[in-house]
């Protein structure tokens, strides 16, 4: 038998693999320790017996369950879901492939979530994309699509935010003739247009609280009515969202549906900002300026370096179109570099990209978390892994508040 595994589910979800006899409870000698009130400290036991694997409760109250029956022991197969207390975990007999996702990043960290996209691709699940305008929401949702189950159905995208409420809402559910003015023909919609495919909903966050509605009942039942039909239809779609708002304050302020949001939200991604991504920066830069056929100088790319990019990816391919189009054949130097920067952006810094700072403060608050739960605690190599140095770390450190002695196990 191959090497079998525990996948202990949670908010930093983690994979052991199982040995001939573990212990599992929330004291600190058991070998799966699961800090939660509702455990015991010795809460059950798993052990190897020929080819399989048995789970024991230990005399619990809360009981131990697998596949919401309550067990006393039960031999284990692959996939069965045990619950012990609050804490789920998933027995697998062995651990998925992984499957290959496109985009890699050189920060560890994005490209660690961009690797688990290889397999999120695969699933039928809804997928939010979050995070600042220019950071690449859109090619992630494609790449979403052209790896996914549904990659010869059609990618079908609706800017909810670009419309008035009668047309976006003839947009996704289509109409019937004479429905409203200017309803001269039967119309589809994009959910018929994307059947056996993806469709990603783009600016999500800008939706009409009146739309987010029938959006809701339509994903809720798989089907849609057009606007001024009497029948529905059934749909057959993969559901991808995207914004740049911030989901937690506009559902604060009533703006948006929690029970919405919650659909939309099984896996969520958030693109970090280009400057969080800056191990990316040159092969970006090269990238486009390959097919734009510009070249720049050292001096030129250090420059841009120290730019802090707040229209991200967007920003960057539009200051490469831009010098390819102002300085054809010449090679880019520094002094056409303070030419080419938008300053509009950071003189004004207009109200999208005022919008999307709490955003980026939240991303790169998350990360540091993240890599601070991965590295126990340890601030040298919680540096290392975010490409800062420990000085900024500390500053950031104080900045968000975050008590670093919390992750030290
Ligand atoms: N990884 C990448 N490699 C090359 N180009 C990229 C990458 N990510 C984004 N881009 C380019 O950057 C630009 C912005 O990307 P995109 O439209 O996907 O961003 P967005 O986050 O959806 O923006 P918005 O929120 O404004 O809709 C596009 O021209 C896209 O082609």
């Amino acid at each position: 038998m191959s090497q079998s595994f525990l996948k202990i589910l949670g908010e930093n979800t983690k994979t052991v693999p199982l040995t001939e006899f573990m212990t599992l409870g929330k004291d600190t000698q058991c070998q799966v320790f699961l800090e939660s009130e509702n455990v015991a400290d010795r809460h059950a036991r798993i052990e190897k017996k020929d080819q399989s694997y048995l789970i024991r409760d230990l005399r619990t109250n809360n009981g131990t369950f697998v596949n919401d029956a309550r067990v006393m022991e039960a031999f284990l197969q692959d996939g069965d879901i045990i619950r012990i207390g609050d804490r789920e975990l998933i027995f697998l007999e062995k651990l998925e492939e992984t499957a290959e996702f496109p985009l890699k990043s050189r920060n560890e960290v994005w490209n660690q979530e961009l690797k688990n996209l290889g397999n999120v691709a695969k699933t039928e699940f809804p997928v939010l994309i979050l995070g600042p305008s220019g950071t690449g929401k859109d090619v992630l949702a494609q790449a979403l699509h052209e790896n996914s189950t549904r990659k010869n159905g059609p990618f079908v995208g609706v800017n909810c935010s670009a419309l008035s409420e009668t047309l976006i809402e003839s947009e996704l559910f289509g109409h019937v003739k004479g429905s409203f003015t200017g309803a001269i023909s039967d119309r589809k919609g994009a959910f018929e247009a994307a059947r056996g495919g993806t469709l990603f909903l783009d600016e999500i966050g800008d939706l009409t609280y009146s739309l987010q509605a029938k959006l809701l009942r339509a994903l809720e039942n798989n089907e849609i009515r057009p606007v001024g039909a009497d029948r529905n239809i059934k749909t057959d779609v993969r559901i991808i969202a995207a914004t740049h708002q911030n989901m937690a304050e506009k559902i604060r302020e009533g703006l948006f549906r929690s029970d919405l949001y919650f659909r939309l939200n099984v896996v969520s991604v958030t693109p970090p900002a280009l400057i969080l991504r800056m191990e990316d920066f040159e092969e970006l830069l090269y990238g486009f300026a390959k097919k734009m056929r510009v070249r720049f100088s050292f001096g030129a790319i250090a420059r841009l370096k120290k730019h802090p990019w707040p229209g991200n990816i967007r920003e960057l391919k539009n200051l490469v179109t831009r010098a390819s189009a102002l300085y054809p054949r010449e090679h880019i130097t520094e002094e056409h570099i303070e030419k080419l920067i938008d300053r509009t952006l950071i003189q004004h810094v207009d109200d999208r990209v005022s919008n999307d700072i709490p955003v980026i403060k939240e991303i790169e608050k998350q990360m540091i978390i993240k890599r601070l739960t991965a590295n126990k605690g340890n601030q040298r190599r919680t540096a290392q892994d975010l490409g800062m140095p420990k000085s900024t770390l500390h500053d950031r450190l104080k900045y968000y508040d975050i008590d670093v002695t919390a992750f030290k196990v």
